[in-house]
């Protein structure tokens, strides 16, 4: 019988994630000691309450909330906490102790991963956390490991599953937003304060993670523009829908030139968009993320699958954890983050993108061309995407799409538009993304 040797694994969290981890990790036991040429061992699994009620059931001696104790003892940590304290200290403690990281936590990567990294690379740990984007999505190793040699130019992608859930079903039942929420959070979907998936800080998260790993270079979150969900209404889904489009949260994280220096940069940012139906991120039902990535050689690349949910998750926690320990049995370093382009952050007032505004206005001649005429005078130019007479009479409503247009000018046709006699109201505002 071969005689393993045990790598001891400490969890931090059994929440939606950490459960699942847990119980994947008792169940399948002997088919990963074959697989990774060693024992896991969990050692201890740290939460708040030890007598909290769970919806899996895990051994009881396990638990404990003596969470520095427990990283003391282990080799590998795994943290599923969530929040930024005291995960980043326990994680700081853990590499400080000679333990590797496999981490879930995309607020902690974005708001303090420099220092992680670097107090990793110092003492040669691994820090590995496939989990913090995407779901069950494998992205991380994909932009840090497999694509390394190419050069990317951009990532499009729904990075949020419980907002493209909620969109999806306002999209697909007119169900409420607090409704639809309500739903995403008994599913595990949505973080301990949903605010941060509905308030886009949770996708703005996840955009600064994956442009930092794409251009090589550090774009921390306060550099992500960001827009969440809370100010799209049943109406704008509706008006979308009629004129063909599907309203999703987006994150884009681009390489682009700034006109006004000539120098390249990078652009990441978070908003509700139009995505044309005929878009496939438009088929991205559900909890379900698609991220798409424009590589120099590659070309274009689509990864796609579940982006949310305490098992799917765990598939991705448990793939670090293998690598990891697979490492501990064959020895040498394992991957590090490059950091070194250090390009320059362009804000959103430095972009062009392109927008479609639903106007409510009166249903008498000479509408367009006024409408037209307010535009040409602010220079943004116009493609009238649709006109559809509403319900009620002599009113008609309009979805206007614009040619690019800086965040700037667009702010001020639209407050000239709202001052026209002919526009009754400025019933939405959104940018148009994906190819009409
Ligand atoms: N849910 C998902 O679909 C996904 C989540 N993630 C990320 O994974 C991480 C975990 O998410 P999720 O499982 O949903 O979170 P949950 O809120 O469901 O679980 C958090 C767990 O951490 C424990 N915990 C929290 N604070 C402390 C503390 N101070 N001391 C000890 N234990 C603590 C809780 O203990 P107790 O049970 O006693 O309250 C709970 O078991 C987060 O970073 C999240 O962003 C990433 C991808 C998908
Ligand atoms: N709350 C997050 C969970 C996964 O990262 C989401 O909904 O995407």
């Amino acid at each position: 019988m071969i005689e393993y040797r045990t790598i001891r694994v400490g969890l931090l969290g059994a929440g939606s994630v950490g459960s699942q981890v847990a119980r994947l990790l008792l169940e399948h036991s002997d088919e990963l000691t074959q697989r990774i040429g060693a024992r896991i061992e969990l050692v201890g699994i740290a939460v708040r309450d030890t007598g909290a009620k769970r919806d899996t059931q895990l051994p009881p001696e396990l638990l404990t909330t003596d969470a520095e104790s427990l990283i003391l003892g282990s080799d590998i940590v795994i943290e599923l906490m969530g929040g930024i304290e005291p995960a980043r200290t326990l994680v700081l403690g853990a590499i400080a102790s000679g333990a590797d990281v496999v981490t879930g936590n995309k607020a902690l990567l974005a708001n303090h991963g420099p220092e992680l990294f670097a107090a990793a690379e110092q003492v040669g740990a691994q820090l590995s956390y496939e989990a913090a984007v995407g779901g069950a999505i494998p992205i991380i190793r994909p932009l840090r490991d497999s694509l390394a040699g190419d050069r990317i130019d951009r990532i499009l992608g729904i990075v949020n599953g419980t907002t493209n859930f909620i969109l999806d079903r306002m999209d697909s039942t007119g169900a409420s937003l607090e409704d639809a929420l309500a739903t995403a959070t008994e599913l595990g979907y949505a973080e301990a304060d949903p605010t941060a998936d509905i308030g886009g800080y949770d996708a703005a998260q996840k955009a600064a993670i994956l442009a930092s790993l794409a251009f090589h270079t550090s774009v921390p979150v306060t550099a992500v523009h960001r827009e969440g969900i809370t100010g799209v209404t049943a109406q704008q889904v509706e008006s979308a829908r009629s004129a063909g489009f599907v309203v999703k949260l987006l994150a884009i994280c681009e390489r682009l030139v700034d006109d006004e220096t000539g120098e390249e940069g990078v652009s990441a940012r978070v908003y509700p968009a139009l995505v044309p139906r005929s878009h496939p991120l438009a088929a991205v039902h559900g909890a379900n993320n698609a991220v798409f990535v424009e590589a120099a050689a590659a070309g274009p690349l689509m990864f796609y699958g579940a982006g949310a949910g305490g098992v799917q998750t765990a598939s991705a926690v448990l793939g670090d954890l293998v690598a990891i320990a697979r490492r501990h049995v064959i020895g040498g370093p394992g991957t590090a983050e490059s950091t070194h382009a250090e390009l320059p952050l362009l804000d959103i007032g430095r972009i062009t993108t392109r927008y479609a505004i639903t106007l409510e206005v009166a249903d008498e001649p000479g509408v367009l061309e006024q409408i037209a005429h307010v535009f040409a005078e602010h220079g943004v130019s116009v493609e009238q995407l649709q006109q559809t007479v509403s319900g009620a009479a002599e009113r008609a409503t309009l979805v206007i799409g614009t040619h690019e247009a800086k965040e700037s000018a667009l702010a001020e046709t639209v407050a000239a538009l709202a001052q026209s006699p002919v526009v009754e109201s400025v019933a939405s505002v959104l940018r148009v993304e994906g190819a009409v």
